[in-house]
């Protein structure tokens, strides 16, 4: 069964048919107690990666590289993943991974390092795709950073925005739910992009830049 219980979910999730390098990331992050995004998650991210042709991508919460690989897997063949994880022993685990998926060293950019401080210090509408997975008190931090990071037609994308099926609930007010309900609303209601939330597992809410 997936992450969101649902049979669909689980029938998303084994249609993605994972190769054996994302099965022991997988595995390493279970063993880790680091949350990974789930097959079909990875698989819309690869999707997404590939049909925006990417070549430069941001990732904020690395863990030990299950949706790193699949990004990289969509990205063009000489594009170059820009990772950003707190922990950098986890980011050696995500090397390990990215290494036993074939993918050339200079393939991944690992910057440890709170998505706070990174990200500033990345350059201005050069990127084609934000993957968000980090602290998720920050996401209308790192919306604020994408919009400035993306190219035009560039995508950010945001993971576990149901918050376990909490943010749907009104019966749920804490801080983390609030702010993630404020991310949907900023993102559904901005001129910049063109919004769609997608209900894979924990929920993605994915954006295109305008233009
Ligand atoms: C859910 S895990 C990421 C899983 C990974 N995306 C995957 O699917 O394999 C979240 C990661 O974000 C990292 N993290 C938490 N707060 C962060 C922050 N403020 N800046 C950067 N990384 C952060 C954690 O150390 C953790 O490894």
């Amino acid at each position: 069964m997936s992450g969101n219980g649902h049979p669909a979910g689980a029938f998303a999730d084994a249609f993605a048919e994972e190769e054996n390098a994302l099965l022991r990331a997988r595995q390493r992050s279970r063993l880790a107690g680091v949350r990974a995004v789930s097959p079909a998650t990875g698989a819309t991210l690869r999707l997404l990666a590939a049909t925006a042709c990417a070549k430069v991508v941001v990732e904020i919460g690395t863990g030990l590289g299950v949706s790193g690989v699949h990004l990289l897997r969509g990205m063009r063949p000489d594009g170059v993943l820009t990772t950003v994880d707190t922990e950098p022993d986890r980011q050696q685990l995500a090397r390990e991974a990215f290494r036993e998926a074939g993918f050339a060293v200079n393939r991944a950019r690992c910057i440890p390092g709170r998505a706070a401080d990174v990200l500033p210090r990345l350059a201005d509408g050069g990127y084609d795709l934000v993957f968000c997975d980090g602290d998720r008190h920050e996401y209308m931090r790192y919306l604020a950073e994408s919009l400035r990071l993306l190219r035009p037609g560039g995508l950010v994308c945001f993971e576990g925005v149901f918050a376990h099926g909490r943010a749907m609930d009104a019966a749920y007010q804490d801080t983390e739910v609030r702010e993630l309900r404020e991310v949907l609303r900023a993102v559904r209601d901005s001129d910049a992009l063109v919004p769609v939330l997608l209900p894979t597992d924990d929920g993605l809410l994915c954006a295109v830049k305008r233009p």
